[in-house]
Parts: structure tokens; sequence; C-alpha cells
């Protein structure tokens, strides 16, 4: 599914990743550890295509990222889902209409629209407040409506970035719930965390990054 060979990633001159190599099969659920700073969300943005290497080659689903045209860029994010810590969603939207969004972009018909998000908000258990503002949601809910916009379009895996980064203890077993079922139905999730709650529950394979390079690639346990 994922493939990086020795790809390094500079900001300025400042190196962010280091002569990363690894692979990610498909289906995996892996979790991305490490400091503040070590790379994590460079990892997962050179994977979207929204930062590119200054050495080295990524391939997802055995197409180089490197040659992709641009008008290729977007039929990529297509296939991944993101998840973010800040929910970024609509306040003025509701939540049918936040979810839609990454359809409505793609010019997807009113009945596709219905039918896919009827079915991504049912997967997070929300579709009982598809009318409502997402003001008016819990924190909780607020991250679901984002998991549910971010797999509205089946992606082929779903990226999230510190997913429980604002939430308790409680409200980050459900997020992890939630992951955990996404995965069982075929979509590879790769989580950036520092929150040891959601490495206490998440038995998988765990990649740690130290100030920019990979020093650990464990298989916790299946
Ligand atoms: N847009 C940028 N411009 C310059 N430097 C950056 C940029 N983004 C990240 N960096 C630097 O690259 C390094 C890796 O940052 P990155 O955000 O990938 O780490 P992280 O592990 O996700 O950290 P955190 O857990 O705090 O989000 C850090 O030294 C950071 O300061």
């Amino acid at each position: 599914m994922i493939q990086l060979f020795h790809v390094s990633k500079y900001y300025d001159r400042r190196l962010a990743l280091a002569d990363v190599t690894l692979e990610i099969e498909k289906g995996e659920f892996v979790l991305l550890m490490g400091a503040s700073g070590a790379g994590k969300s460079t990892l997962l943005k050179l994977l979207i295509g929204a930062e590119r290497p200054e050495e080295g080659q990524i391939l997802v689903q055995g197409r180089s990222l490197s040659k992709l045209r641009p008008s290729e860029i977007p039929v990529l994010r297509r296939k991944i889902g993101v998840v973010l810590q800040d929910f970024r969603l609509l306040p003025k939207k509701t939540v049918f209409d936040n979810v839609s969004l990454p359809l409505l972009v793609q010019g997807a018909s009113t009945v596709e629209i219905r039918r896919k998000v009827t079915d991504a908000l049912r997967s997070v258990g929300l579709d009982h407040k598809k009318d409502l503002f997402p003001p008016g949601l819990s924190t909780g809910e607020q991250q679901r409506i984002c998991i549910a916009r971010a797999i509205v379009n089946g992606p082929i895996m779903l990226l999230a970035d510190e997913p429980t980064g604002n939430l308790d203890p409680e409200l980050t077993s459900e997020i992890i719930e939630l992951f955990k079922s996404i995965n069982a139905r075929g979509t590879t999730i790769i989580v950036a965390t520092h929150d040891p709650n959601v490495l206490a529950q998440v038995n998988r394979r765990v990649i740690i990054l130290d100030q920019g390079k990979v020093v650990s690639r464990e298989q916790v346990c299946p």
C-alpha cells in the first residue's frame, strides 16, 4: 500500500525526516509515535502529496508520488481520508453539509451524496444529528463528524494526525474503537500520536520516529 525508500525531507536546511525507509501493508493499522517535532506530521503530509521529499521515493499503491502530474494529486487525495486534531468543521453548515463537502467538490450527484453521507454518518453513529450545526455538538461528536467526512469517499487509507489530542480518555476510547471498526472493513489506518491512551488501546504495529529517523518499527502484538 505504502512504501518509502530513503526518504528525506528538509524545511529550508532543517532536516525533518532523515532517510526513512518503511512499508505499510494494505489493511494495517499503524501508530506513528515520537516526541513533538519528530517528523510525524511531515510524514503524513508527504503521503498525501502536500509536501515533497528532497530525497528518496514514496510509492502509494505502487505509484511513485514524484511522478504524479499536478492534476493527479487531487485524485490521490480522494483515496486518502484525513482527520486532524483541530476539527476544521464549518460552523455555519449542517453536519450533513460538512460531511458532503468532499463529494460536492468532486461534482457528485445529489442522490450519491445523500447515500454516501448517510452511510458515513451511520458508521460513526451520528446520522440522527445530520441537521444540527457543529457548535451544537460535543467535542467527541465533532471528531466523529470529521471521521465521517474523511471516510465519505470510501478511502483506501485513513491518516489521522493527533486525532485524540483534544479528547479525554473516555472519548479517546470511542474514537479508537471507531478507527478499529473502519480498519476491520479493510481501510488502512495510520494514526500519528503521542497519546499513551491510544498506544494502550491499539495493540498493533508502532513506528517510532526520533528527530526525523525511524528508530523502531515493532509489531507490538497482533
Ligand atoms: N512548514 C514548516 N516549516 C519549517 N519547519 C517545519 C515545518 N513543518 C515542520 N517543521 C519542522 O520539522 C520538524 C518535524 O515537524 P513535524 O510537525 O513533522 O513533527 P511532529 O512529530 O508532527 O510534531 P508534533 O507532534 O508537535 O506535531 C520540526 O523540527 C518542525 O519544527
